[in-house]
């Protein structure tokens, strides 16, 4: 595997791949890998002929400075799992790399309609206008014929894919499934500052989603959410941001039950760590 910290590098190295004909994969990620990221490339790879990898944790995406500092950065391990993985290129610019100006901001404002607002956009505010900020230029960067992306951050793939839709770009957007732990934890690289407390704690976030999930054919949306509350208020220590049940376009919660389209989601700060999970009900 090719390890590069340079978009002019990473343009060179891939020019004589694409006069090649050959199809190029873009898996963007803040490191920190876990299976979750694994899977990702692994579907990259079926997909794709050449798998590029980036690692960048990339600081306008963050609106808590603490979040941001403590972000786990093992980036040896990440090279290592990457390359057992067979993964091609990992692409690990520098802060100025990607910013020459840092940390004098740059104009980026797109419209990613309403839905930018709800949910982790109204509890991280401008955190989507940094996510599509940095995933244009890594798209522009890499000029990948697909991109993949977790499901885990499910409000992110509907704002990457309006994104892609108001700049007319050439990629197509592939969403994976969530990968857990056997327990049912969504992992996360965010999972590793849980402590054994928290960690049993944890659990509540996916079995309230899990509830959701097993009842929605035969209790009410009011009945569904009052009783997956509950789940999550039985453990101490777990403070919940949102849990609620929407329209997965729109993001808005529905009152009445849908056939299609319909997505559980929750947030909540496990401690000190604040963790975010789903589930597409059908
Ligand atoms: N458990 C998972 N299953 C599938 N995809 C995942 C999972 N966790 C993360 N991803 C995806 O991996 C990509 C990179 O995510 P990121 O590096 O932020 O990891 P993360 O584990 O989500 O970290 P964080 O703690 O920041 O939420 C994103 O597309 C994300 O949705
Ligand atoms: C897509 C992404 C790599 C952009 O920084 C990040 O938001 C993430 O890891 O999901
Ligand atoms: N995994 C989404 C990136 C973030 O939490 O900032």
């Amino acid at each position: 595997m090719e390890v590069i910290a340079t978009i002019a590098e990473l343009e060179s190295s891939l020019k004589p791949l694409k006069v090649k004909g050959l199809k190029i994969a873009l898996v963007p990620t803040m490191g920190a890998l876990h299976q979750g990221h694994l899977s990702l490339i692994a579907e990259a790879q079926k997909q794709a002929d050449i798998v590029v990898c980036s690692i960048f944790v990339n600081p306008t995406q963050f609106t808590d400075p603490k979040d941001l500092e403590k972000y786990p950065r093992p980036l040896e391990h990440d090279i290592q799992m990457l390359t057992e993985a067979g993964c091609n290129f990992v692409f690990m610019p520098s802060v100025k790399e990607m910013y020459p100006n840092y940390p004098t901001p740059e104009n980026w404002k797109i419209d990613l309609g309403s839905a930018e607002f709800v949910l982790e956009g109204e509890f991280r505010k401008g955190h989507y206008q940094g996510v599509t900020q940095i995933v244009f230029k890594l798209f522009d960067a890499v000029k990948p014929d697909k991109a993949f992306f977790g499901q885990k951050d499910f409000q992110q793939v509907l704002m990457i894919k309006n994104m892609v839709e108001v700049l007319d770009l050439d990629v197509q957007i592939v969403t994976c499934p969530i990968i857990r732990e056997d327990d049912g934890l969504a992992m996360s690289s965010r999972n590793i500052h849980l402590n054994h407390a928290d960690r049993a704690n944890s659990l509540v976030l996916s079995k309230a989603l899990f509830f959701i999930e097993d009842h929605y054919r035969t209790q009410s949306i009011e009945e569904l959410l009052a009783n997956s509350k509950a789940i999550i208020d039985s453990a101490p220590g777990v403070e919940l941001d949102y849990l609620t049940i929407v329209d997965g376009d729109t993001l808005l919660p529905i009152s009445s039950k849908m056939d299609i389209n319909t997505v559980a989601l929750v947030a909540a700060k496990v401690g000190e760590t604040r963790l975010i999970d789903n589930v597409i009900i059908n």
